[in-house]
């Protein structure tokens, strides 16, 4: 479908991709995942044309597409800021690349309306975009992206100006869209929870370059190294039995019948669960506790927990 073949690209002389080779699979929403300045971006704007590698190839159906521009590539980007036309109407919009590519009037109205209806936005046809909420532009700009027909929808950071709980909305949404055009996606986020909600499979980046590639589960419960195993699940190093080993934070179970004895350093209300930081022998632990589960302490007290075993198939 879509593949990166060790792809390296440089702004001036600040190398941001270095030898990225990545396969998408057909039907398949694969989302790039790592920290601010990886390479995400960069990976996907190569996808879209908007830049060309400096060495290696992008192919898209077998082809060779790396020199090809945006407009010349079966490929639409969604884009943080969506890019909307705020002049024209919500169907004009939409409609906007069908007239680009000279489809007459008549049909470009009737594809939006019917995009527009499958994105459960009928009704607001003739609206001015800027009158709509963050979450019903977003779904203009996925109608506008996908009444192109385009073989990969390229999504960067797409939910990242709305607001907490409407991000957590909108990426079931685009999933489920996704899904139901059965359309093939890659997907930038720096979001850890938002990654692994959305993605068939989750490419991590690091320092431009792929650190891993997996299911949810299996870049969650068998990282490859400790940036991977930090970055996706909070994990900690500790030693164990004269062993090192990554723990996370849901594997450190507080009880009062607990066989292991620490002292509570520090705790963190965050609404359904509750971070504590625990001293345990001169290792430092982290437990999230069940807010309504959360037993009385005092810092410096006395706490009693146990460790649960490491779900990682490779520990
Ligand atoms: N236009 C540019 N000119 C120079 N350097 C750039 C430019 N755009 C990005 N970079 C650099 O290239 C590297 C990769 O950037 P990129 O935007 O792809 O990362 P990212 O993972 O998408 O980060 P973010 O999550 O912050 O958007 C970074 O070190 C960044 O500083």
């Amino acid at each position: 479908m879509l593949s990166f073949e060790n792809v390296c690209f440089s702004y001036g002389e600040a190398k941001a991709l270095d030898g990225v080779s990545l396969a998408l699979k057909k039907g398949e929403l694969l989302t790039l995942l790592g920290p601010s300045g990886c390479g995400k971006t960069t990976t996907l704007q190569i996808a879209g044309g908007f830049l060309f590698p400096d060495s290696g190839r992008v192919m898209l159906d077998g082809r060779d597409v790396s020199a090809l521009p945006p407009e010349k590539r079966p490929t639409a980007t969604v884009f943080q800021s969506h890019a909307l036309f705020p002049h024209m109407s919500v169907e004009e919009n939409v409609a906007y690349g069908l007239r680009v590519r000279g489809t007459p009037r008549a049909e470009r109205l009737r594809r939006a309306a019917e995009m527009l209806e499958r994105v459960g936005l009928d009704g607001y046809l003739k609206s001015r975009v800027q009158d709509l909420s963050g979450g019903q532009q977003q779904r203009v700009a996925l109608a506008r992206a996908l009444i192109l027909n385009p073989r990969v929808l390229l999504l960067d950071e797409p939910l990242s100006s709305l607001d907490a709980r409407l991000r957590v909305r909108m990426r079931a949404e685009i999933r489920s869209l996704q899904k139901a055009f059965g359309i093939t996606a890659l997907y930038v986020t720096h979001d850890q929870e938002e990654a692994l909600s959305i993605s068939d499979r989750v490419a991590l980046m690091q320092g431009g370059r792929l650190v891993q590639v997996g299911t949810p589960e299996e870049v969650y419960f068998s990282p490859h190294g400790d940036f991977a195993a930090d970055f996706i699940g909070d994990a900690f190093p500790v030693t164990l039995e004269g062993r090192r080993q990554l723990l996370r934070p849901d594997q450190i179970v507080v009880a009062a019948d607990g066989p292991l004895v620490g002292t509570l350093v520090s705790r963190a209300f965050l609404g359904a669960s509750t971070d504590w930081v625990i001293d345990w022998q001169g290792q430092t632990l982290r437990a999230s506790v069940p807010s309504a589960a959360e037993p009385a302490r005092e810092i410096g007290g006395e706490v009693r927990f146990a460790i649960l075993p490491s779900r990682d198939r490779n520990a």
